[in-house]
């Protein structure tokens, strides 16, 4: 009952489905126990009718007894089923958003641009709080209704197997219905869950560019835009209460008719002098006690239904494939060397057949027009994605068997979308390093010329900076970047024209920075400006995914072809000179 097929289809973890025995057991003991105070009142029912017949009154003790001992075990009883339930799930919501979010973050980033950020989130939340709810409040209690009601049906079999029939035949018609409308019941669901993600989405996204929706006067279709959503969602959700409750209502009611038929046989069978009406008193007072937890598990199962939708979203994220490895990486230098790899983000391919050296102690240069897939080749050597064919090796070690976790301390990374947390500048720096002291931070923060900003910050490093450097301008953000880097010092550098945000003046005083970060390391450059690249060593010329030239920037210009077009073409090309700063 309890095994494999049982947790995935629950997403509960080992301890989850320890918990839910416990529950279980103590559901059943509970339902026990309180059949055990209907066999009480029935006790003191027919005491009191032999009185009335004339026979002599029973001894009072024995029954107080009884309802002592039945209201301690039954306050003893619930107060472990409430443990084992509600008490213990909140530790399996903690341990599965921890194994959400380990499966996170291992993760190839490809699966991050499929799913979108209100979708996971939703997933790590919502989905994780309804199976809370279906982890303490329905898997305990309705399969210890269960075993508990399957018990005392034996017993009433046993008893009367007539009244017994009487009063059960509803129970299996009534699941039966319910199991019927299980598909659509799931189906509405996921149309609920659906809305709901379209409706998060949109808040996201309007808060997200709340800038460019007012800066293009879309306010208001926008926002009619996402009412329809809001309205959308709504509307989905009525009507899959709707068709819930139908289903849950008419199972209950069926249900029910178990009472009226229990009834007519037992006058039928009193009349015919076959039972006495004692019986027939405990019949009726069971079935109340009996229906009272399928009633709530007719409503329970329906939820259980609902719940499969995120129980499966969460399935499909820990079925997603992870970026694996080994933990130890010991290069033979840092020459990275693409061999014809291909590549796609999906299912056309980005990259073809490109193969290149970056040489440990150079800097090679990528370069090529917009979307020939530059910045893919530069995420490529740090397993940001898995390739599809072809090899990188990073000093002869095939990247592709290395953890990316551990691949990744060897590498520095300054690119032009750069990630800032809403934390202090110290803080945002010595993320490059962790552990590294406030001394190292300014250094490497000075070296990058943030000083000249810091220091005009209201409480300087210790000024918090915003949600994602919101109180930072570009360029001193890419200078924090740039800092990070220094402060990491890896041997691998993967710059993505590290200095586009950058006015002149700034710019001429964090290429010095960079020489400095850049000396000795295999370097990596994403190059948009010809003169960026007039002091790389290498060049790598991509056209449509393909490797078009490569070589020194000298043999390229004698060369001609692509990169002496592109260089020719723009209009710092007066400017280019081999022999130029490097970037
Ligand atoms: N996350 C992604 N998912 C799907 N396709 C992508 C993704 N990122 C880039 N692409 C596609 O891959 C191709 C190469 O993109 P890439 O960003 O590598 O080019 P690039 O040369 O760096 O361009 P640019 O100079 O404009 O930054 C493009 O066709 C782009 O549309």
């Amino acid at each position: 009952m309890f095994g494999a097929n049982f947790q995935r289809k629950y997403a509960l973890t080992d301890q989850g489905v320890q918990n839910t025995k416990k529950g279980t057991f103590w559901t059943v003991i509970v339902n026990l126990v309180v059949m055990g105070g209907v066999g009480i009142l029935y006790l003191v029912m027919s005491g009191l009718m032999e009185t009335l017949a004339g026979g002599v009154l029973p001894v009072a003790l024995p029954v107080l007894a009884g309802l002592v001992i039945f209201a301690f075990l039954s306050f003893l009883t619930h107060l472990q089923q409430y443990k084992a339930t509600y008490g213990l799930v909140y530790g399996e919501v903690k341990a599965t958003r921890l194994r959400l979010a380990e499966r996170l973050r291992k993760l190839p980033l490809g699966f991050f641009g499929k799913r979108d950020l209100a979708d996971l989130t939703e997933t790590l939340m919502g989905d994780v709080n309804r199976m809370e709810h279906v982890w303490s409040h329905v898997l305990g209690y309705l399969y210890g209704s269960y075993i508990s009601t399957a018990v005392i049906a034996v017993c009433l079999l046993w008893y009367d197997w007539r009244l017994a029939l009487a009063c059960l035949w509803g129970v299996p018609v009534a699941f039966g219905l319910l199991f019927g409308s299980r598909k659509l019941t799931e189906r509405q669901a996921e149309q609920i869950k659906r809305a709901a993600v379209r409706v998060s989405d949109g808040m996201q996204e309007a808060l997200e560019n709340v800038r460019e929706i007012r800066a293009t006067n879309q306010e208001e279709r926008y926002l009619a835009g996402l009412y329809r959503k809001i309205d959308d969602h709504e509307r989905i959700m009525i009507r899959g209460e709707l068709v819930t409750g139908l289903f849950v209502n008419g199972a209950s009611v069926i249900m029910r008719l178990g009472v009226a038929t229990t009834i007519l046989v037992g006058a039928g069978l009193i009349l015919s002098g076959q039972i006495d009406f004692m019986l027939l008193f405990l019949f009726l007072m069971v079935i109340t006690r009996i229906y009272a937890p399928f009633d709530q598990s007719l409503a329970l199962i329906a939820e259980l239904f609902v719940s499969q939708v995120s129980a499966d979203r969460m399935n499909a994220l820990f079925d997603t494939p992870i970026a694996e490895g080994a933990e130890v990486f010991q290069p033979q230098g840092h020459d990275i060397v693409f061999d014809h790899v291909e590549f796609a983000y999906d299912k056309e391919a980005v990259l073809h057949d490109v193969s290149f050296t970056a040489k440990e102690g150079e800097i090679t240069a990528l370069v090529g027009p917009s979307g020939s897939g530059k910045s893919t080749c530069a995420r490529l050597a740090a397993r940001l994605w898995d390739i599809t064919g072809g090899t990188i090796k990073v000093g002869g070690v095939d990247i592709a068997t290395v953890d990316p976790e551990v691949l990744l301390t060897d590498y520095s990374m300054v690119f032009q979308d750069v990630v800032l947390f809403d934390d202090t500048v110290m803080e945002n720096i010595r993320l490059g390093r962790r552990g590294a002291s406030d001394a190292e931070v300014m250094a490497a923060a000075r070296a990058a010329n943030c000083e000249e900003f810091v220091s005009k910050l209201p409480q300087g490093y210790q000024t918090p900076i915003g949600e994602n450097g919101a109180k930072l301008s570009g360029g001193e953000r890419q200078r924090i970047s740039i800092a990070r880097a220094l402060l990491k010092n890896a041997p691998i550098v993967l710059l993505d024209e590290a200095t586009a945000s950058l006015d002149v003046e700034n710019e001429t005083k964090v290429q010095g920075a960079l020489s400095r970060l850049l000396a000795g390391k295999t370097v990596l450059v994403i190059a948009h400006r010809m003169r960026t690249v007039a002091g790389a060593d290498h060049i790598v010329v991509l056209k449509d995914g393909k490797v078009a030239q490569q070589g020194s920037p000298q043999a390229l210009m004698a060369e001609g072809g692509l990169f002496r077009h592109m260089v020719e073409l723009q209009s710092e090309s007066a400017q280019w000179q081999l022999s130029g700063a490097r970037p």
